[in-house]
C-alpha cells in the first residue's frame, strides 16, 4: 500500500468515522434520559450480562449479547438519524419510483422521511427501542423502512466498527455512571446538513457507587 493509499483511508476513518459516532452517541444519551423505562431495561440488561464485575473489559461474547443496547442506538438513529440524506449519481437515463429521469442527476434519500414514515412505523415520533429488540416487531419491519447507514455496495465501511464502539461506550458508560441531563426541558439543539451535529448537551454524570 503506498503512502498516499495509507494517507486516504486514515482520512476517510477520521473524516467519516468521528462525528458520525459521536453525535449519534449524543442522542443516545438524550432519548435514555427522557425514558426512564429504557434506562431500567438497559440495566437488566447489563446486569445479566456483567453480574457483579463492573469494571471488566467488554468482550465479543459480552457484544453479541448487548442485543437491547444495539435496539437503543438502532431507535435512536431511526427517530434522529445522523446521516440524514444518503446521495446517488445517476450518469445514464434511467427509471425511478415509476418516473423517467435524464442523465446526469443527483437524487438525494431523504433518510429521516424514510425512517419516520408512518406508512412502515406505528408511532413513529414515539421511543420505543422494542421495535428493534421484540422479535415478533423485527419480524413486523418492511425490509427499507430502516436506514442507519445507507445501502448497497457504497454502504457505510465502518459499520461494524461504529456499532461495536458504541456498544462498549454505552454499557461501560452505565455500568459505573449514572447520566443526567442538567436541562430536562431543553431541546435537542442540533443543525442539519448531510451530518446531524448535536451542538450542545449538558449532562451530569454521577459515579456509581454498586453496579447498576
Ligand atoms: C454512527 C456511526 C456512523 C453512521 C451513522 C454512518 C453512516 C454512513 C452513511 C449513511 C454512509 C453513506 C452510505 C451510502 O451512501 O449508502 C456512510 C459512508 C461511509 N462511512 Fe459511515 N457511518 C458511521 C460510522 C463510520 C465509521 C466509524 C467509519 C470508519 C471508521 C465510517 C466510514 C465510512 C466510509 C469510508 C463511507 C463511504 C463509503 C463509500 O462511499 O463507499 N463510517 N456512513
Amino acid at each position: 500500500m503506498t503512502d498516499d493509499e495509507i494517507r486516504g483511508i486514515m482520512f476517510d476513518a477520521f473524516a467519516a468515522g468521528t462525528d458520525t459516532t459521536s453525535n449519534t452517541f449524543c442522542f443516545v444519551l438524550y432519548y435514555i434520559t427522557h425514558h426512564p423505562e429504557v434506562k431500567e431495561k438497559l440495566l437488566d440488561e447489563l446486569r445479566t450480562v456483567f453480574k457483579d464485575d463492573w469494571s471488566r473489559p467488554v468482550t465479543m461474547d459480552d457484544l453479541n449479547k448487548l442485543r437491547y443496547c444495539e435496539a437503543i442506538i438502532k431507535e435512536t438513529s431511526r427517530i434522529r438519524p445522523t446521516v440524514s440524506m444518503v446521495s446517488r449519481f445517476g450518469d445514464q437515463v434511467d427509471e425511478v419510483a415509476g418516473y423517467k429521469w435524464p442523465a446526469d442527476i443527483l437524487f438525494i434519500m431523504y433518510v429521516r422521511g424514510i425512517n419516520n414514515n408512518p406508512r412502515y412505523w406505528k408511532d413513529p415520533e414515539k421511543f420505543n427501542p422494542d421495535r428493534f429488540y421484540d422479535p415478533k416487531e423485527i419480524e413486523k419491519q418492511q425490509k427499507f423502512a430502516f436506514t442507519m447507514f445507507g445501502g448497497g455496495v457504497r454502504m457505510c465501511l465502518g459499520r461494524n466498527l461504529a456499532m461495536i464502539e458504541m456498544k462498549i461506550l454505552l454499557a461501560s458508560l452505565y455500568r459505573k455512571f449514572d447520566v443526567e441531563l442538567v436541562d430536562m426541558k431543553a431541546p435537542l439543539n442540533v443543525t442539519t446538513s448531510t451530518v446531524t451535529i448535536c451542538q450542545h448537551l449538558d449532562v451530569r454524570m454521577i459515579p456509581k457507587t454498586e453496579l447498576c
